[in-house]
């Protein structure tokens, strides 16, 4: 953070005539409709601290590595995450990790580091298998236009059950349905222009759906309660820190809705994103498979978490994917005293969006940044370590992704099994139609030209 006394301090520029958008909504249109093209206008008038219109509220636009690392190191304790998201997805992931600040977040954060260190990692890697299998099975042999995105979408769901849930035993396939439902709901509440509990309104349709949520959850949480198993809903109810800390009820409810939301898009969009890519680059899916084929040779058709940590081209290709597409492409914060950034005052109060997004895209940190070419991440090339924040899907700071491991994770796993069962293509020309009202997915579901595999 750049300190008022070493740079002289400049106001916020005034916003430009053409830049305030449509009354109240301000720029919420141009976000929705290419975020990557508000990011670069806004960088190129303004620079890294750019004024943003949106829904009624004064934001501030952090864009490029300098800035972003800046809002989310966080040194001078400027910056809260509770009052932006919760602007931002209301009520809906109420008391989850990512919206809780300072001391607070950092005693829950510290119990629930327990769930996540590298044996209890180990345990859901083991659990993942027969979800993957199951799930793959019902896709068609063949489909010449294949909607990905949700079979994807379906298929976490069903991991996270297992891992999560330690199975959902009571739980029928249409109340799974209704939870996967329920989730979407929450998520999509961000992008509702109705920010009240009314009938018919996204706002609304979060309400029911955390209502849902809780009861299923509850539902679950004596028999979690009673025993310890291997997975994360389990382990939440049993974690505790040295000095005896743990959670109560109401923290594992809360903290297992916000883990399901934030686990569930996140990888099913980066699934996606390595679908469309390996599809368009058959090279990369050969290579890939190649290690899949002989990883399984070696060992079994279901790796440990250190097999599939051996499997560095999809490494290398699930970066870059990240990279392209960030399933988070920006985080918020709001500024709880005036902070200078950059050599600009943020005053008091001001919403700030971190665009992680438009620094994976920067000529200044990356080669030809919109070609996929994931040899960049190779140990010779290196194009992340330009800047400290050049690559940022996971964020930074404090509030750094605690399943950034876990979704690696989960990730290989499925793509080995698809990988070991499938072929697949996609047109070299097409370009996903991106939804950007929440997290970024593709509208048209990601048709492919989907092949099982004869042998394998
Ligand atoms: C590719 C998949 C994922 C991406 C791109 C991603 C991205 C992120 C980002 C950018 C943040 C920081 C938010 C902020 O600074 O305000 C975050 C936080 C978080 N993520 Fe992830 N995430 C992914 C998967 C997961 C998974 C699988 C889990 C859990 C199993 C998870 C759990 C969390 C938690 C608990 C936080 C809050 C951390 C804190 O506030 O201390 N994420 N994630």
């Amino acid at each position: 953070m750049t300190s008022a006394t070493s740079v002289p301090v400049r106001e916020l520029p005034a916003v430009r005539r053409e830049d305030r958008g449509v009354p109240f909504l301000g720029r919420a249109f141009a976000y929705a409709k290419d975020p990557v093209a508000l990011f670069q206008r806004q960088w190129e008038h303004y620079g890294p601290v750019a004024p943003l219109p949106i829904l009624g509220d004064r934001w501030v636009m952090l864009l490029g590595p300098d800035a972003c690392q800046a809002a989310l190191t966080n040194r001078d304790k400027a910056f809260a995450n509770g009052p932006a998201w919760t602007r931002l997805v209301g009520p809906f992931f109420h008391r989850g990790l990512m919206l809780l600040d300072f001391e607070e977040h950092h005693l829950h954060r510290r119990i629930m580091q327990e769930a996540f260190t590298r044996p209890r990692l180990e345990g859901y890697a083991a659990g993942m298998h027969p979800a993957i299998e199951r799930g793959l099975a019902t896709w068609p042999d063949t489909d010449p236009a294949y909607r990905t995105y949700p079979a994807l979408k379906q298929l976490t769901l069903d991991v996270a059950a297992d891992i999560f849930m330690g199975g959902a035993e009571d739980s029928t396939p249409q109340e799974m349905e209704q939870v996967n439902r329920a989730f979407i709901a929450c998520v999509q509440s961000a992008s509702a222009l109705v920010r009240k509990d009314l009938p018919f309104t996204r706002w609304g349709r979060g309400h029911r759906g955390r209502e849902v949520l809780e009861r299923w959850l509850r539902h679950y949480l004596p028999s979690r309660r009673a025993r310890v198993t291997d997975d994360l809903f389990s382990q939440l109810c049993h974690i505790e820190t040295e000095d005896g800390e743990r959670f109560s009820d109401d923290d594992v409810v809360n903290h297992m809705i916000f883990l399901m939301m934030a686990a569930h898009d996140t990888s099913t969009i980066t699934l996606s994103t390595m679908m469309q890519y390996l599809g368009q680059h058959p090279e990369w899916q050969e290579r890939c498979r190649g290690e899949s084929d002989a990883l399984s040779a070696r060992t079994s058709d279901r790796p440990t978490l250190t097999e599939l940590d051996s499997l560095t081209s999809l490494d290398l290709v699930m970066r870059e994917c990240l990279r392209l597409r960030a399933p988070v492409p920006v985080v918020v914060r709001r500024a709880v005293k005036d902070v200078v950034v950059e050599g600009v005052r943020i005053p008091a109060g001001t919403f700030v969006t971190v665009a992680a997004q438009f620094s994976h895209l920067m000529p200044e940190l990356w080669t030809d940044p919109t070609a996929f070419d994931p040899e960049r991440f190779s140990p010779e090339r290196r194009e992340d370590k330009s800047h400290r924040f050049a690559w940022e899907p996971f964020g930074g700071g404090v509030h750094k992704c605690l399943g950034m491991f876990f979704a690696g994770m989960e990730v290989t796993a499925v793509m080995h099994h698809l990988l070991r069962s499938y072929e697949w293509s996609v047109d070299p020309s097409y370009v996903a139609p991106l939804d950007n009202r929440s997290l970024p997915f593709p509208k048209d579901g990601q048709p492919v030209d989907l092949r099982r595999r004869a042998v394998r």
